[in-house]
């Protein structure tokens, strides 16, 4: 059987480059790489699937270069608005697309942890996420923090974007019953921390991922782009690569 060939948007990246790594090691075929101002469609063209790992304001053309192609899309790529989760719902009618703020197996689980921890507990433990990442992240909450709040927020059936409590400073007033708290450190090289604190009378529980290296959202990315070759479209998410 041929290899499949994997086309990479953002290649010359931190991100890119650790996935271009990934997959010369393996059996895998490297398609190529699309950095700004480059033809991501004649990437696709000769590419069976498209990883973005890049900035949102790529994401129109990786879509409709996608969407040209005929071939699935992997979006690691975070900062995303709704309006960019709008146009990737558009996309998913015509191509399989898989997005997710954290390709890793880790924080996968680790989001299910949170959901069983937040419904089990119940609305008086206040939640809050904290993360660090390296002095080059230029968007925040991360991508994984945002989709861990997303999983308290289920658990609670609640919105998350009515909840969200981000930014504190100065003479804030009490914390809002039901808020789901963000803070974010930038430092260093650190590949990637996430620690979601349950904070209950008395008591607390830290459920926590440690990234050591951004080999793990590489590795995430081949074997989610290897999965939804052949799927039908639609909207996917690590969950349906782990079946978790
Ligand atoms: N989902 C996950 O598991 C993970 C997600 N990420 C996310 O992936 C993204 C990239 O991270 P990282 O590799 O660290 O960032 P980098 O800044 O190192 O890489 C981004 C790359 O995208 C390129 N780029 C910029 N504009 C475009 C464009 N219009 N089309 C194509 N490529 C473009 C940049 O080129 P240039 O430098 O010339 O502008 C650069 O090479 C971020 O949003 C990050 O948060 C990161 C790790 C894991
Ligand atoms: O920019 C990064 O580096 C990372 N971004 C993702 C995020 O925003 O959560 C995933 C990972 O934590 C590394």
């Amino acid at each position: 059987m041929a290899a499949t060939r994997i086309g990479i948007i953002g290649s010359k990246g931190r991100m890119g480059q650790a996935i271009a790594a990934i997959i010369e090691t393996g059996e895998h075929e490297l398609a190529g790489g699309a950095d700004a101002g480059e033809d991501v469609a004649a990437l696709a063209d000769r590419s069976d699937v498209l990883v973005d790992f890049s900035t949102p304001g790529a994401l129109a053309t990786n879509l409709h270069a996608a969407i040209g192609a005929g071939i699935p899309l992997v979006i690691g790529t975070t900062g995303l608005t709704e309006k960019h989760h709008a146009a990737i719902d558009d996309a998913t009618r015509a191509v399989a697309v898989l997005q997710t703020g954290n390709t890793s197996l880790g924080v996968t689980l680790l989001a299910h942890l949170v959901r069983q921890a937040a419904s089990s507990l119940g609305p008086d433990w206040d939640i809050e996420i904290v993360e660090m990442h390296h002095r080059m992240k230029v968007d925040a909450p991360s991508g994984t923090a945002l989709l861990l709040g997303e999983a308290a927020a289920k658990a609670r059936g609640v919105s998350l974007a009515e909840h969200t409590e981000s930014g504190r400073d100065g003479h804030t007033g009490a914390r809002a019953e039901g808020a789901i708290g963000f803070a974010a450190l930038r430092g260093g090289t650190v590949s990637g921390d996430h620690s979601v604190i349950l904070a209950g009378e008395e008591e607390r529980i830290t459920l926590s991922h440690t990234a050591e290296n951004r080999r793990i959202f590489a590795r995430g990315a081949v074997c989610a782009a290897e999965w939804l070759i052949g799927k039908n479209a639609g909207r996917y998410t690590m969950n349906d690569v782990l079946a978790l």
